[in-house]
């Protein structure tokens, strides 16, 4: 593995160069694996690791996603089956269910775990919270996890523009032998940029916190924060929108992904500089708590369990549907399509 120093501490990392798509090829050469779930990470997947020259088929009940599957280019009865046909013939079973609907479907998936098969993950929820899911594998299977830090979706784009998303790997039960070295050729095979180590639960904790908080909860909390401040001092919504989530996402985050944070400061004016660097350190302040309360909420497993107890209620689909309407129908949403649609590329 290469090192490599994370500011400061080294790491053993895999990367493309010393783990090429070759040896991924070969290693899984005697493989069929079966992708179980059509939903994000399903396609970005199944699509990637067939286009890397896998053997892939896909389980999916019938409906919109397996008509979508169908779409994509898998055959019903070659490539695409109903999820009991795909776990009887894959040899390597990627659970990629939703994880409540991992909990509904252990019973059956177990069935066709036989001696020597494979259990593959991309989340360590399903094994980590094993008291609250009932996910115990067979002592006589692999049991590991290739995790994408990245939407499916995303995870899709990057590969078709000859990029890759990092993934987290992680091996929780080796009962062949092979099983590291498995996770890491399906690791590659789904088209990971590099890879490192982690274990089931630190998966899962790391992922609860970072979804609830930067990358999903705590962004939105802040932009409708300081959008709600602008507009309550007389700002118009597209001047508010514009000053809170546009020039983020289409001048400054390019930015900081390219080449840092101080890079992205070093491109605005010597005044926003001045501002962004007195600023940051209160917003740390007044949000490190709620980050600490977070952690706190994840390692309880209360969020665990909020998660598995909402999901399995029969009305949580459209519940949550009327939330995320909720959200697109703010207004700072409303303005926020405005401004897309404004965009030059748009027409
Ligand atoms: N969404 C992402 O981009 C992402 C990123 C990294 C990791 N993950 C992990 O990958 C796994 C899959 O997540 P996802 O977001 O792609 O899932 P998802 O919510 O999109 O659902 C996947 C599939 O589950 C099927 N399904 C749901 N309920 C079912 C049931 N009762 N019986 C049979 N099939 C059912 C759906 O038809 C769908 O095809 C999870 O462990 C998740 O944590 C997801
Ligand atoms: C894409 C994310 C947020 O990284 C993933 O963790 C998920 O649960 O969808
Ligand atoms: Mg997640
Ligand atoms: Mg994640």
């Amino acid at each position: 593995m290469a090192q490599i120093n994370f500011g400061g501490t080294v790491e053993d990392v895999v990367t493309r160069e010393e783990f090429p798509l070759e040896k991924a090829r070969q290693v899984l050469s005697d493989q069929t694996i079966a992708v179980i779930g059509y939903g994000v990470q399903g396609p970005g997947q199944a699509l990637n690791m067939k286009d890397n020259g896998l053997n892939v088929i896909v389980g999916q009940r019938k409906g919109k996603t397996y008509d979508k599957a169908v779409a994509d280019g898998w055959v019903p009865g070659e490539t695409l089956f109903e999820i009991e046909e795909a776990l009887e013939k894959g040899t390597i079973i990627c659970y990629l269910l939703s994880d409540a609907a991992q909990i509904e479907l252990w019973p059956t998936v177990k069935k066709y775990l036989t001696a020597g098969k494979s259990l593959y993950f991309s989340h360590g929820f399903g094994i980590t919270y094993k008291e609250k899911t009932g996910i115990v594998p067979p002592a006589d299977v692999d049991v590991f996890l290739a995790a994408p830090k990245g939407s499916g979706t995303s995870l899709r784009r990057l590969f078709v523009e000859g990029k890759g998303l990092n993934s987290s790997f992680a091996v929780y039960q080796d009962a062949t032998g092979t099983a590291r070295e498995k996770c890491i050729a399906m690791a590659i095979g789904v088209g990971s940029g590099y890879l490192f180590e982690t274990d089931f639960y630190k998966e899962v904790t790391s992922d609860l916190t970072g979804e609830r908080g930067t990358l999903m909860g705590a962004i939105q909390g802040i932009f409708a924060a300081q959008y709600e401040v602008l507009r309550e001092n007389g700002h118009s919504p597209s001047e508010a929108f514009n000053e809170t989530v546009e020039e983020l996402t289409q001048s400054l985050m390019p930015l900081v992904a390219e080449n840092g944070m101080d890079w992205m400061y070093a491109n605005c004016s010597t005044t926003a500089q001045r501002g962004a660097l007195d600023w940051w350190k209160p917003f740390k302040e007044a949000t490190k708590p709620v980050f600490a309360k977070l952690y706190d909420s994840v390692k309880t497993q209360a969020e665990a369990a909020r998660s598995i107890d909402l999901n399995s209620q029969p009305d949580y689909r459209p519940k949550l549907e009327a939330e995320l309407k909720d959200l697109r129908e703010s207004e700072m949403w409303q303005a926020g399509a405005a401004v897309r649609s404004l965009r030059p590329e748009r027409n």
